[in-house]
């Protein structure tokens, strides 16, 4: 069986040679029909730290009622709720043909609903160019500091459990559990709006995903316990994931950060608050002594993970693309089926991830950073 520490000599997108870790052996490569979205880890090419950038959400040119994304007077064009408080599945419409018109009020769907499915998707299909280029709209590409991505194209973070790869099933099984809500790189100082994840291969059961309304989950606190956290910020550091990745032989191709994000957030668009704080990566509420940060933080992240009645589970198949709001949502990978020597349960996917705005809060409340 072949690990991730496999190195091959390769070229980058700009043509300069590159070190490569394979994260599959060659037969399963050579066997897969999508092996173009195979994990590989560039171990040469280093990151600067992200730069400031002015975003614009493509929400805001969106008409409110949809009429182009969801037109009353089409009925093959199907748009129906997941759950009250999150979730919309959407059959009869291609992604990769969506106008910009579409767009627009898709961002703005996102905002509202928190988690977006389109069913019967060619997206896997149209190759990494276009799929690229349909997440640029909404925002600049997010390069993970150390995750898998695929060759040639760095912004795709490769998700894949396969039989040579048994990598995250293996660190899990120190814990109780394989779930773990997170918005995704919350760390960053800018960071995600929007995800899109499309998986390629699906288990035959198992390895669903589940969200949790961040909106929800702040309307539902008390009163008295929304006006104390809407003062206060929040650290969230990418430090403890890049340091899990040197510790198993990762490249770190940037270096960590944290960002000190308003626990209270306002989506730009839709000017709704919600609770930003998630237990992947938040790790402290700033200005409180410990054991206060420590005991505000576990019931915020039990409220988030406990909350059947403001989640929703998506069940994949091959021609699955989930969309979701990182800044209104958390997620998490439910990684409950097993991989065996045959192939079975083998999953894989990838995920483009756009950047949002500095975090805003209540009475204009800014992220900081040191
Ligand atoms: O694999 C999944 O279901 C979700 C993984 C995840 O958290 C992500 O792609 O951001
Ligand atoms: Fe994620």
């Amino acid at each position: 069986m072949a690990t991730v520490t496999q190195i091959k000599e390769a070229t980058n997108a700009e043509g300069q040679p590159i070190k490569l870790a394979v994260a599959y052996d060659d037969k399963v490569h050579n066997e897969s029909k999508y092996a173009a979205y195979l994990p590989v880890y560039d171990t040469t090419t280093k990151f600067p730290p992200t730069e400031l950038f002015d975003f614009n959400d493509r929400g805001h040119d969106a008409d409110p009622a949809k009429p182009n994304l969801l037109p009353k007077e089409n009925p093959s064009i199907k748009a129906a709720k997941l759950t009250p408080r999150i979730g919309t599945e959407i059959t009869g419409l291609q992604l990769s043909q969506l106008s910009d018109a579409q767009k627009d009020e898709l961002a703005l769907l996102l905002a509202e609903r928190g988690v977006v499915v389109f069913r019967d998707q060619d997206f896997k299909d149209i190759g990494p160019q276009k799929q690229k280029e349909f997440g640029q709209y909404f925002g600049r590409l997010h390069v993970h500091p150390v995750g898998a991505h695929v060759k040639d194209h760095i912004e795709f973070h490769s998700i894949y459990l396969g039989k040579d790869n048994l990598y995250r099933l293996g660190r899990s099984t120190s814990k109780l559990t394989t779930t773990g809500y997170h918005s995704d790189v919350s760390y960053e100082h800018q960071p995600p709006a929007i995800t899109l994840l499309t998986l390629v291969q699906v288990p035959e059961t198992g390895g669903d995903t589940g969200w949790t309304s961040q909106a929800a989950a702040y309307d539902r606190l008390s009163e008295p316990l929304k006006v104390f956290l809407e003062g206060l910020r929040a650290e969230h550091s990418g430090f403890p994931q890049a340091e899990n990745a040197a510790r198993d032989g990762h490249f770190v191709r940037r270096e960590p950060v944290k960002s000190y994000h308003p626990i209270v957030r306002i989506h730009p668009v839709t000017k709704q608050k919600v609770l930003f704080v998630n237990p992947g990566f938040t790790k402290r509420i700033v200005g409180l002594k410990d054991e206060e940060s420590d005991a505000i933080l576990k019931l915020l992240f039990r409220h988030i993970a406990a909350s059947q009645d403001i989640q929703a589970r998506v069940k994949w198949d091959d021609r699955t693309v989930a969309l979701w709001d990182n800044r209104v949502t958390a997620h998490t990978a439910i990684s409950d089926y097993d991989v065996n020597e045959e192939g079975e349960g083998l999953r894989q996917g990838f995920r483009i991830t756009t950047l949002g705005e500095v975090p805003t809060g209540v009475d204009g409340l800014k992220s900081e950073w040191d």
